[in-house]
């Protein structure tokens, strides 16, 4: 799985022209954590979330849904869209350490998972995150006078501190207190 990421990480360096190098700097020696989720049925699926809304504070998910039941959903446009799960197939997420370290061209992801009245469900995500003793912030090559710096740089573990201090809800910790001039974002 780690070595999916670095692949990952590769390519996306050099999709934004600045190469796997400094994307794969920007990140650092990769740390992994794994979640195995499980959503046994619940009797009453429309007054219960599985997994309330987020995004998560990797770099990349990559996530198995271990058994066919739907359950997974994405926010696009401000609709919540189910994702049909695919057998043998990964789904990679983008987490909020990406979309610091692309400067905002590459956005996290808000996702959450329901229960099904029937079925039991599970899922393996394997979480990609930056280095631990590391600085994360915008890649030096994409900030330029024309695309200047949008997120401010900390150190990891002040990011992690941010992201599961229980006043952050959702994207809130990078856009209210990472993000630079965030009174111009609207949500
Ligand atoms: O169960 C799922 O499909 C989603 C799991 C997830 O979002 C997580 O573990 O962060
Ligand atoms: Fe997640």
């Amino acid at each position: 799985m780690r070595e999916l990421a670095m692949k990952l990480y590769g390519v996306i360096g050099e999709a934004l022209d600045i190469g796997g190098k400094e994307m794969k700097e920007s990140i650092g020696e990769a740390g992994q954590a794994i979640r195995i989720n499980y959503y046994p049925p619940c009797p009453q699926p429309e007054n219960v979330l599985g997994l309330k809304s987020h995004t998560d504070a990797s770099a990349l998910t990559i996530l198995l849904q271990g058994n066919e039941v739907e359950g997974l959903q994405l926010k696009k446009d401000g609709t919540w869209l189910p994702v049909h799960p695919l057998p043998n197939a990964f789904m990679v997420f983008i987490g909020d350490v990406l979309e610091v370290v692309t400067n905002g061209i590459y956005k996290s992801i808000e996702h959450r998972a329901v229960v099904n009245s029937m079925k039991e469900r599970f899922s393996i995500a394997t979480f990609s995150g930056a280095e631990w003793n590391g600085n994360i912030g915008p890649a030096p090559s994409l900030v330029t006078p024309e695309t200047p710096a949008l997120f401010k740089t900390i150190g990891i573990a002040d990011f992690y501190k941010g992201y599961l201090s229980p006043e952050h809800q959702g994207k809130s910790f990078i856009n209210n207190v990472l993000r630079i001039n965030s009174e111009n974002i609207k949500y």
